[in-house]
């Protein structure tokens, strides 16, 4: 016993110390990050002061306009704006009506926040359609209404009762399971390309029906949440459209909190929650988004400040610079802007700000109608129920039964608090259950803990824990807290803002909040509460005592939040909103993503669902103008019409340049010696593929698209050796997807290609940063250098020594965020070369803006791989496409440079078990075919 007592001590004592270590690492490798751009960026030469930054399109004088409150949307110009606005909030149950708020530890606060959003935006002026897209989950575990591709949310503060705001749900991952938002991960790019789908199919029926044909895209791609931050990011990459993120609760922040608690080593923290998987998604959402929104200025300093893609003071510094036209050198940080959430006023009545009790009487039999209960809330006798005394003020704490809302920490306040006993009772709502056996096992440890806790202080009698609630009867809940002059408690380890504190304010309810996080700056704008240490037990209970039994400060408490409580505003947050994008709206998509691709002899379907898409937006004009039509029956046409849309371009060919493609074949095959020299085996499985391809399908009605990480001098001498027509390709992706050729149109570069991924490369600015950063610290000169034969204006390449050491990916990219350069970074060549190319450039994102121009629905492209490749294999892997792997076909890869493990593994990005990914013995016709087969596809 003893020996284990001592083992675990010590455990604990090497973890501490490890993860010391590591934070002092990483404070240093900032600071010199932070220090580096500072040195570049501090003086402002003649020279600089002359020239413009490329990313800054906007006059001096409006840039002002984003610092200030007073001017908000729609005070100066036109009105008459068409905008549609796509937010996108992955996981959870997302729903209009009923949500299943605190079901498990996904639904919460967010779900609320985005569905509230979407109604609030979509009814300000100027906006005609808002999308909210989120996962499909069409299992028998969940209702069937989440499983409804598309659903209408109802506005009742709109005269016609909709408002042009809907659900739209993308399918992704296994179909009949629903996956925590732990596990999403690897199934992002299936979201992403499903999500592609339902915009470039919307954006072309807004323009057909708004824009005389000219597609209407997105005015800004929204994502909430580290996962849906990384989709947006790629989407918006895709498109060239402005991106906004906003990050609900942080992952460097919550990994900080889950160390210090000493419970949990690293690895388990990762293990569980995934968490360096998804601090790098809230990364990439970083580097790509035009403005981060959070909810409170904490939020930016303390939480956003801790991540290697943001510094308040350096992002400072190149605002300024902007604001002088002076260039930033390539560097770039994202505006940060606290736009607080708004409150649904509508459950808010003029009682909840009048002092009455007279309901509470008759609940509690005090009255004339206490033989009539039957007018109250249900939820109440649910509640008081628990209570010997239901006369005593009731402590309220409402939250998901997550460990971090910290709720045991209250029960031993409360427990061990004689006074606080006698004078309160506690009412815990922790979502909704059933049977605490079949929660999910972070919600059931909570549960248990809990009457655990109840039983070992014995608080039968004192404590509320009913088992459900609906979400209609929340107000309820507060109000009946508010009535017996109770307190509501948020003692959450870390809130990053916390919607429960604006809805106990809401219904008079004072508070007492812990000090960590969002809840500092809402108690200053409401002043109605008291600020905790969360794991202080004994301070916790003083709080509580002092707001129930101190009645001034109550009363003062519920006054000040009712008079503040406006502050909190969906319309004030919406037009503050869309004055700030429109301030960053500086990229815009190509104009060939405007090309509509038309089928070579019109078909009946297509026309008929051309009419069907019409008939949808009269549709949507009618139930606008016309309250009286009958809502229920429209939605469900919409429905129909909207899925036979989702579904035009498949039932099209692909026409374009050469002529008419059933199917696009890829090559993406990284065939290249130990010495990173193309091998013979990259021809021979050319020929193999396109000869396969001409027995399955007749070579003219396959495309075939090569994407490769050489430079197009390389990949031209490559394919000189091979027995095929050049023009047998119709694109070639050079560069690890910075550059495209079209060899059927004199094999010119695809310019607008090249503008579109363009957005936020730094250019020059990075070419020696890059080379420098990339060598380790015991590296020598020469272990990387230029190598100019393969450079571009998008592309720089490197040549590594063999058996020289240089920095992984994950490491390298860290180094350049720290300094403001946003780039992907790729090793190709067997390891021998690093190509650094714009942050939106790459193979998978080359090929989806081929999927736009082309139309081509990405479910009938066919990527050949190898078993192994470029450091971006992994992202060759997922998506809507199918993947045939040759095996044998690549025998040295590069992707021991990609990422440490420590941080996170490769089934956290790869999903496992994918159906789309066929593997091939050899490159052989039966073999292909029989693949294809087993895709579905032939
Ligand atoms: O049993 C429950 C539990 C919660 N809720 C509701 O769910 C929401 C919970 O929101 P919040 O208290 O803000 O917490 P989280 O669920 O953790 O929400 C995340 O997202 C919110 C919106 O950004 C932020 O306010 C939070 O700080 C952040 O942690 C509130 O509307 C509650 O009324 C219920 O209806 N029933
Ligand atoms: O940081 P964590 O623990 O993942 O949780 C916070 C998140 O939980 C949820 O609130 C559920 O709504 C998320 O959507 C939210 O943003």
């Amino acid at each position: 016993m003893c020996w284990r007592i001592w083992h675990l001590a010590r455990k604990r004592k090497q973890i501490a110390w490890d993860d010391a270590r590591r934070l002092a690492k990483r404070r240093l490798e900032r600071e010199q990050g932070r220090n580096d751009a500072a040195d570049d960026l501090s003086e402002l030469s003649e020279g600089e002061k002359e020239k413009g930054d490329p990313n800054v399109s906007e006059p001096i004088k409006n840039l002002s306009r984003i610092n200030s409150d007073t001017q908000i949307w729609f005070d100066d110009t036109d009105k008459s704006k068409h905008l549609y606005i796509v937010l996108i909030s992955m996981h959870g149950l997302v729903r209009g009506e009923n949500m299943e708020l605190g079901r498990d530890s996904d639904t919460g606060g967010q779900v609320k926040y985005v569905v509230e959003l979407a109604r609030a935006l979509a009814n300000t002026k100027g906006v005609d359609r808002v999308d909210l897209l989120t996962r499909q989950i069409t299992s028998p575990e969940v209702d069937s209404s989440y499983g409804e591709t598309i659903e209408m949310l109802s506005c009742p503060s709109h005269a016609t009762g909709i408002c042009g705001a809907y659900i739209i749900r993308i399918p992704c991952g296994p179909r009949d399971k629903y996956i925590a938002k732990e596990s999403l991960w690897p199934h992002i790019p299936e979201f992403v390309d499903g999500a592609l789908n339902h915009i470039v199919s919307m954006a072309r029926a807004l323009g057909d029906q708004l824009n005389g044909g000219k597609p209407t895209w997105p005015y800004v791609i929204h994502g909430h949440y580290a996962d849906a931050g990384e989709v947006a990011a790629h989407l918006s990459g895709a498109l060239n459209v402005p991106m906004v993120l906003t990050g609900h609760s942080l992952g460097r922040n919550k990994f900080e909190q889950l160390l210090k608690q000493g419970r949990l080593s690293k690895e388990a923290i990762n293990a569980t929650y995934k968490i360096m998987r998804r601090i790098e998604g809230e990364e990439l959402g970083v580097d790509a988004a035009e403005m981060v929104v959070t909810s409170t200025m904490q939020e930016i300093e303390e939480q956003w400040g801790l991540y290697d893609g943001f510094d308040l003071k350096l992002e400072r510094k190149l605002r300024v610079r902007r604001q002088r036209r002076v260039s930033c050198l390539g560097r770039y940080m994202p505006r940060m802007v606290v736009i607080p959430p708004g409150m649904d006023f509508s459950y808010v009545t003029t009682q909840d700000s009048l002092e009455n009790d007279g309901d509470l009487m008759s609940l509690l039999g005090s009255d004339d109608r206490a033989q009539n209960k039957t007018h109250l809330p249900q939820i109440w006798s649910e509640i008081m129920r628990f209570f010997t005394n239901p006369h005593k003020p009731t402590i309220l704490a409402l939250s998901r039964p997550d460990p971090k809302k910290n709720v045991t920490t209250l029960l031993k306040a409360f427990g061990e608090c004689q006074l606080l006993r006698e004078l309160a009772n506690l009412t815990l709502i922790l979502g909704n259950r059933d049977d605490i056996e079949d929660m999910s096992n972070s919600s059931s440890v909570v549960l248990t803990t809990v009457l655990k806790l109840i039983d070992r202080y014995d608080l039968y009698g004192q404590v509320a824990y009913p088992k459900h609630h609906k979400q209609s009867e929340v107000p309820e809940i507060y109000r009946l807290a508010a009535k017996t002059k109770g307190v509501f408690i948020n003692p959450a380890l870390v809130e990053p803002f916390g919607l429960t504190l604006i809805e106990a304010a809401a219904y008079g309810l004072p508070v007492v909040a812990t000090k960590n996080g969002g809840p500092v700056d809402i108690l200053k704008v409401l002043n109605n509460g008291l600020l905790v240490d969360p794991h202080d037990q004994n301070a916790i209970a003083d709080a509580l005592l002092k707001l129930v039994a101190d009645k001034n400060l109550w009363a003062e408490c519920r006054k000040n939040g009712l008079r503040n409580i406006h502050r909190f505003s969906w319309t004030e947050h919406c037009r503050n909103y869309l004055s700030r994008v429109e301030r960053c709206r500086n990229r815009h998509p190509t104009s060939r993503l405007e090309i509509m691709t038309i089928p070579e002899e019109p078909m009946s379907d297509s026309l008929r669902d051309m009419e069907d898409i019409s008939l949808r937006f009269s549709i949507e004009g009618d139930i606008k103008l016309n309250g009286e039509i009958d809502a229920a029956a429209r939605q469900k046409k919409i429905v129909e019409a909207f899925t036979r849309m989702a579904s035009l371009n498949s039932n099209t060919g692909i026409v374009y340049g050469p002529g008419r493609r059933q199917m696009l074949f890829v090559i993406a095959a990284d065939c290249y010696d130990s010495n990173g020299e193309t091998t013979e085996t990259f021809q021979a499985m050319i020929m193999n593929v396109m000869k396969d391809a001409g027995l399955c399908f007749g070579l003219g009605n396959i495309g075939f698209v090569l994407l490769t990480g050489s430079s197009f001098r390389e990949t031209m001498q490559a394919l000189s050796c091979c027995p095929v027509n050049i023009e047998d390709f119709d694109a070639l992706v050079c560069n690890s997807g910075s550059e495209m050729y079209y060899p059927w149109k004199d094999m010119v570069a695809d310019t607008d290609y090249e503008a579109h991924v363009a957005y936020r490369w730094p250019g020059e600015n990075v070419r020696s940063m890059a080379m420098r950063l990339a060598r380790t610290e015991d590296g020598a000169e020469d272990d990387i250098t230029e190598y100019v034969a393969a450079c571009s204006s998008r592309c720089y390449s490197y040549s590594i020594k063999p058996g020289a050491k240089t920095r992984r990916i994950d490491d390298l990219r860290q180094r350049l965020r720290m300094r403001g350069f946003r780039c992907n970074l790729v090793y190709t060549h067997a390891a021998s070369r690093l190509n650094v190319v714009p942050l939106f450039a790459s193979r998978m994102q080359a090929l989806r803006y081929l999927s736009i121009r082309w139309a081509i629905d990405l479910s009938k492209v066919v990527l050949f791989v190898g078993e192994k490749g470029d450091t971006d294999y992994e992202d060759l892997l997922g998506g809507l496409h199918k993947t045939i792997v040759l095996k044998g076909t690549v025998a040295y890869g590069s992707g021991k440079l990609l990422r440490n493990e420590d941080n996170f593994k490769r089934e956290d990005a790869v999903a496992q078990g994918n159906p789309n990914i066929k593997f091939v013995g050899t490159s052989g016709g039966q073999n292909i075919a029989g693949a294809l087969v087993a895709l579905g596809i032939k």
